[in-house]
């Protein structure tokens, strides 16, 4: 059967550190789900790859600069929120330059992957924790 939904396609990135920590940001009041932790990231514009989307957002987002060749595909989240079906690709990247900042969130935190379930996510995210678990 046709869905309603229009697919909304959000590209996100877990930055994993030296210790095998994951960078969660904070999504800030006003915004939709706000106050819930999720990995950077954002909608593509129009005409970019969803490589250069994410080193875009992760500019913007953290102030932190990466390439293509450092973005491995990790998994993918497919949830369907209340107006859009939402398909968002997880990269995991290791290498980047530059000190994350919060420029767009309320916060930023490196966690554990196994202490991801301690944070309030998205409900798109929840399948993407054992997966990162798995590969950290
Ligand atoms: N970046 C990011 N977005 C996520 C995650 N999980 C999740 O459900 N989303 C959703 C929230 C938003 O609806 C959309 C991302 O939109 P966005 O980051 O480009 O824009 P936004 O916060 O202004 O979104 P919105 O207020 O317009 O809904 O994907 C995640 O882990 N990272």
């Amino acid at each position: 059967m046709a869905t309603a939904r229009p697919i909304l396609l959000v590209v996100a990135c877990a930055l994993v550190d030296a210790d095998r920590r994951v960078l969660i940001a904070q999504r800030p009041e006003g915004k939709s789900l706000a106050g819930l932790w999720e990995f950077p990231g954002g909608k593509l514009e129009p005409g970019e790859s969803p490589e250069d989307a994410l080193i875009r957002e992760l500019e913007e987002e953290l102030g932190v600069s990466t390439r293509t060749a450092c973005l491995a595909p990790l998994t993918f989240a497919s949830h369907a929120y209340e107006g859009f079906h939402l398909l968002m690709p997880l990269y995991v990247c290791r290498k980047w330059e530059g000190f994350p900042q919060p420029r767009e969130h309320a916060a930023l935190k490196w966690v554990r992957p196994q202490a991801l379930r301690d944070y309030p996510m998205p409900p798109a995210d929840l399948p993407l924790i054992a997966p990162l678990c798995d590969l950290l």
